[in-house]
């Protein structure tokens, strides 16, 4: 396994050209956030907000638009039940985010079901959370897009079979190549699977186990793919480096560090890998 280094990440975070505006920066869909579980879907959009995609538009449960907007109100929001609005949405953008905080549900099902019926072979699609258990309990096929899942080891176990504790890079490994896709397993040392290569994570410890964590991770994975797009792996391996890197640099005056804290301070550590560029 390649260890991630900062001089990867550097590399991939690139200093934006002047002559630019929103359109230049990408449009994200992120569809998620069920009555019960809307901080999910506010955490991604808020993190692929401050990971600076220029355009992001939340599907989620209604109950959820007016704390959205009072938490971000540069997210434009649809309700992630109108087939038709979501599908008009789903033509116009370069990813979607889909699965936190979605519930298990028949809506969500339907929700989902339409996501893989819609999305085209160029674009993007994150596959976190409840839609991974969904894959995993309906057997849903897989649609042809640039697929990039972020499981935690319960749901890797849930979508591979393979049980934790079991979870070896070669088992992993070949679950990732059916899948035809990136595979994030997020844990101590996160590992992400690549059809070239295995990388695996030195950052980030236990002070970023709050719930919402990954569901943030998605939101910058998403960010980080529509701006850094020439290689997709280095975008996704970076996303998840500097996640973990303001975990680390919060951590060592916080006890925990929540996940509205790591958004925050995401276009501090972009500026920081973004100047160390040139020393790379
Ligand atoms: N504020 C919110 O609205 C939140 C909503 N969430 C959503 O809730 C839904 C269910 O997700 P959950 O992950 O909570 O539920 P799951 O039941 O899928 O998994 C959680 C359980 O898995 C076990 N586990 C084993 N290894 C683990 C590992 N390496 N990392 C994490 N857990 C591990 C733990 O016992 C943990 O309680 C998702 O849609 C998710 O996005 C959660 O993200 C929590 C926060
Ligand atoms: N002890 C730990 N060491 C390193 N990273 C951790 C630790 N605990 C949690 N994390 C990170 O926090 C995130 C948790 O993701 P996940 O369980 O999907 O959260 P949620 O669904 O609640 O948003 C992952 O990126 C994981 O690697
Ligand atoms: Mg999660």
């Amino acid at each position: 396994m390649q260890i991630i280094t900062e001089k990867l990440v550097s590399k991939t975070i690139k200093k934006r050209a002047s002559n630019t505006h929103k359109g230049s920066f990408g449009r994200v869909l992120t569809v998620g956030g069920n009555a019960q579980f809307g901080g999910a879907i506010i955490l991604s959009s808020s993190a692929a907000v401050y990971s600076g995609c220029g355009l992001v538009t939340t599907a989620t449960d209604p109950t959820n638009f007016a704390s959205l907007h009072a938490r971000l109100p540069e997210a434009m929001v649809i309700d992630f039940n109108a087939g038709q609005e979501l599908t008009e949405m789903l033509a116009k953008v370069d990813a979607v985010v889909i699965g936190p905080g979605l519930g298990e549900d028949a809506k969500a099902l339907q929700t989902l079901t339409l996501v893989f019926k819609t999305i085209r072979a160029e674009q993007i699609l994150i596959i976190d959370g409840s839609a991974i258990d969904l894959i995993a309990s309906h057997h849903l096929a897989l649609p042809n897009a640039k697929l990039i899942f972020t499981p935690h080891e319960m749901e890797w176990q849930r979508l591979s079979g393979i049980p934790i504790g079991q979870q070896s890079e070669a088992k992993n490994k070949v679950v990732q190549q059916e899948l035809n896709g990136i595979v994030v397993l997020k844990k101590h040392h996160t590992e992400i699977y690549t059809d070239e290569k295995t990388f695996q994570l030195h950052l980030g410890g236990p002070e970023m186990a709050t719930g919402g964590m990954g569901d943030t991770l998605t939101g910058m994975i998403a960010a980080f793919s529509t701006q850094f797009s020439s290689e997709l792996v280095a975008a996704v391996v970076s996303a998840t480096y500097v996640h973990s890197f303001i975990a680390d640099q919060l951590g060592k005056t916080q006890y925990v560090t929540l996940p509205h804290q790591i958004i925050e301070h995401i276009p501090q550590a972009m500026a920081h890998f973004a100047a160390s560029k040139t020393n790379a």
